[in-house]
């Protein structure tokens, strides 16, 4: 991989780069170039390097990687420095402790539907895609959260095409991403791209203003995480292509992550049969009845937030190394200089199965509670969400949004994993987003 980036692009269209990062650091040692330009880094230390604070210029985000096609209008994600501050001041509101509390109705609306849905789907002893459930809850969450509507994914119990189009764009996301680097193949690929594959982003992208554009003729402030935005529309000049693309950002990043997590955190409990019991003992002893579950009573429970850190480690939402490059003059990073211009980054899935923690492929969420077994795991190398000025906006609201979905399903079914599903996790491939399939569940109400 060291002369030519064709092994990484390989690795990433086949969707097992996240997974052969780890034989490389084996192999290799903590830096490995993966390309003639890149760099990985399995260090701890890392992180902050990276992307923390830095007084002499912090790093860029790779634009081949996050903006491989020019015409992809900029988002709070994908933004330059400067852009990404103004955005990210203005949002920030929105996931503010007071923007939470407001949005706690809206939120426990659709887990109440979730929870009618599931009933319904597990009665009579069938088999439910729990997976794909998570997904319409949280999909309709960030919906209203985004757009001021849901997109009807709990009502229907289907995906709604807007929800559909995301997991196709992941996946030839990777195809562009390597195309990025060869602009031959980028021309002949964007003359070749099939008419359909354009009527149908065109039609996503018209699907996304339409929402706006009725969020906002409601005319009303809704404490949800596109008001800032709209507040400053005028005075910016934001034009509706880049509310659309902030909004678009806000549902992907907000919906499938956790979705992905609440599926994740399911399948390792059913398979981990001693933390499901103890995690189903914890919830159901802490509450006298389900609506006592709340925002702030879920968060008093240890074992429910160690169960989905452990599971933020075994199967993280954002399981690949998102790329920076070095600013002008060059950079340290973990004791090493790294020229001006190289592509670095940190993959998540590979750093999290490394020797940083014991017993790295095993279910443990002990290791989150202080268990002296665990005291040679190397915490800081832990970072799901990110560090410094581009962290995640929505940390809070994911662990809010995860606790009480996963508490009040434990609390209202006892779950049993389907035949099928047993090797749900070690089946998958990566394209940006885990490719998750179906999660295949037995659900039987609670005594
Ligand atoms: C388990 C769930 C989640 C995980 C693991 C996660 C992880 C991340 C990561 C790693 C980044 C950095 C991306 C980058 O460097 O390019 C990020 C950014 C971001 N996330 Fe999340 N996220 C989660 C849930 C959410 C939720 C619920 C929201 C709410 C809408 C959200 C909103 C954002 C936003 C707005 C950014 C961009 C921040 C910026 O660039 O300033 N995330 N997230």
């Amino acid at each position: 991989m060291r002369g030519t980036r064709l092994g990484y692009c390989h690795r990433l269209m086949r969707g097992t780069l996240p997974f052969d990062m780890l034989a490389l650091h084996r192999r290799y040692g903590p830096v490995v170039r993966i390309a003639p330009d890149e760099l990985a880094f399995q260090d701890p230390a890392a992180w902050r390097d990276i992307m923390g604070h830095r007084t002499g210029g912090e790093f860029e985000k790779n634009q081949t990687f996050y903006r491989p096609v020019e015409d992809i209008p900029t988002d709070i994600v994908n933004a330059g420095r400067e852009e990404h501050g103004r955005l990210r001041r203005t949002m920030a509101h929105g996931f503010s402790e007071r923007a939470m509390r407001e949005q706690q109705g809206i939120i426990g609306g659709y887990v109440d539907m979730l929870i009618a849905a599931l009933r319904r789907e597990g009665e009579g002893g069938g088999k439910v895609d729990v997976a794909a459930w998570y997904n319409f809850v949280t999909f309709d969450v960030i919906g209203d959260l985004a757009f001021g509507e849901s997109f009807g994914c709990l009502e229907n119990g289907e995906y709604h095409p807007w929800v559909k189009a995301i997991f196709q764009v992941a996946r030839t996301g990777t195809v562009f991403q390597t195309a990025a680097h060869y602009p031959i193949l980028m021309r002949l690929l964007l003359a070749l791209a099939p008419k359909k594959m354009m009527e149908e982003r065109m039609e996503h992208m018209e699907m996304t203003k339409a929402k706006l554009r009725r969020r906002m003729e409601g005319g009303k402030e809704r404490p949800d995480l596109v008001e800032g935005l709209l507040k400053k529309k005028e005075e910016w000049g934001l034009t509706l292509d880049s509310l659309q693309a902030n909004s678009g950002i806000l549902v992907i990043g907000g919906s499938e992550t956790t979705a992905t997590l609440l599926s994740g955190v399911t399948f390792l409990l059913l398979t981990n049969r001693f933390a499901l019991d103890k995690l189903t003992a914890e919830i159901r002893s802490a509450f006298k009845s389900e609506d006592e579950i709340d925002f702030v009573s879920v968060s008093a429970l240890p074992y429910l937030l160690a169960c989905l850190d452990e599971a933020l480690r075994m199967y993280p939402p954002v399981p690949m190394g998102l790329p920076r490059v070095t600013p002008k003059g060059g950079a340290t990073i973990c004791g090493n200089y790294v020229p001006e211009g190289t592509i670095v980054s940190v993959h998540h899935w590979a750093m999290y199965h490394s020797q940083h923690f014991k017993d790295p492929f095993q279910f443990h969420p002990e290791r989150w509670l202080g268990d002296p077994a665990f005291a040679s795991d190397n915490k800081d190398a832990f970072q799901p969400f990110h560090v410094g000025s581009r962290n995640c906006l929505g940390r809070n609201l994911a662990y809010i949004e995860m606790r009480i979905i996963l508490a009040r399903v434990l609390w209202n079914f006892d779950m049993r994993i389907a035949e099928e599903s047993v090797d749900w996790m070690s089946k998958q491939r990566i394209y940006n987003l885990w490719e998750k399939g179906p999660l295949m569940v037995y659900l039987a109400l609670a005594r």
